[in-house]
């Protein structure tokens, strides 16, 4: 029995007539302890697909579950991780995750609450801005507070929506790096989306490519067999890593993606890493989001 299973899920916005189908029979299995990426395009339903897991909305066809049981709302089994933070601004680092923490152990005595949310804010090296508030973190200090504020609600699956999409290039790596850190020692079973390929073949144990929607759907399930833990820079020279990443972008830029394309031109493709990094011109200098209007796909060169 899978632990979380999607079957033949789908999903559209909109009343008949004017009505978008989003997502379109996505079937995906995946066992306790793994860590899976789902990489694609902007639009294309990432979202949509882990706001079904989370529960916060329900697919018009198909069903998911976790543990066998069936997703209808959202719980304390599944923590999720936005892209944009979504913290209390008038509580510390400490209070936002002890809030959690109520709620999901309110029985437990004080002091247990205590060392419970203190462990957290240590594992993600926050123990010196406990208490401080939101406004007075950086981005990728308030991430991290995300971070251990689902983590310390122990759920059976982490959620993570494109949790670094808004940080700069360097804080996106160092927080890479504890994401693995902490998945190592605490082996969650984590879907993690994102629109960065390398960063779904750098963190997770299988990839899996969303095609562009309409009707986007999940491609082949691609093993991303490296040894752990993963040396970003070694990595770029592996044989094995250029194959993945090569197959994904293959399924991304596919024929699908490419009839896609001509319909609509303002498609936005995943980030795409430089090979070597100490050549690389965009990680360490501050990768910047990309523009719908500056992305043609007919541009974009992969190197393999
Ligand atoms: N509540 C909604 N009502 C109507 N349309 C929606 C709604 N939520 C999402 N959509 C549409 O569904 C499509 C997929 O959106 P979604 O946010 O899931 O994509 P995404 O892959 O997460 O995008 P991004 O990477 O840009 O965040 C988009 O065209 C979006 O406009």
């Amino acid at each position: 029995m899978a632990f979380l299973e999607l079957k033949n899920v789908s999903k559209g916005y909109g009343a008949t007539g004017q009505r978008t189908e989003v997502l379109r029979d996505i079937n995906l299995t995946m066992e306790k302890g793994e860590f899976v990426a789902i990489v694609g395009y902007s639009g294309a339903g990432k979202s949509t697909l882990i706001s079904m897991i989370a529960g916060l909305i329900r697919p018009d066809a198909g069903n998911i579950t976790l543990n066998d049981l069936e997703i209808t709302e959202p719980g304390p089994d599944r923590g999720i991780v936005f892209q944009n933070y979504s913290l209390l601004p008038w509580l510390t680092v400490y209070e936002n995750i002890h809030l959690a923490v109520d709620q999901v152990f309110p029985n437990w005595a004080p002091a247990r609450k205590q060392q419970h949310v203190e462990k957290y804010v240590a594992m993600v090296n926050l123990t010196p801005a406990r208490d401080k508030r939101p406004s007075e973190l950086s981005g990728g200090m308030r991430q991290r507070v995300s971070v251990a504020r689902a983590l310390a609600m122990d759920p059976q699956i982490l959620l993570l929506d494109e949790p670094l999409g808004a940080l700069d290039a360097l804080t996106r790596s160092t927080l890479q790096d504890e994401i693995s850190r902490i998945w190592s020692d605490d082996r969650k079973t984590v879907v993690l989306i994102t629109n960065d390929v390398d960063e779904g073949i750098y963190l997770a144990d299988r990839i899996i490519p969303l095609s562009a929607a309409p009707n986007a759907t999940l491609g082949k399930s691609v093993k991303i067999d490296l040894p752990r833990p993963r040396d970003r820079k070694a990595m770029n020279h592996d044989a094995r890593f250029k194959a993945i990443r090569k197959e994904v972008i293959d399924y991304l830029l596919g024929p699908g993606a490419s009839k896609r394309a001509a319909i609509s031109k303002k498609l936005v493709l995943p980030d795409i890493e430089p090979e070597d990094l100490t050549r690389g011109r965009q990680r360490f200098s501050g990768r910047k989001p990309i523009r719908r209007s500056e992305i043609k796909t007919e541009t974009i060169k992969i190197d393999s």
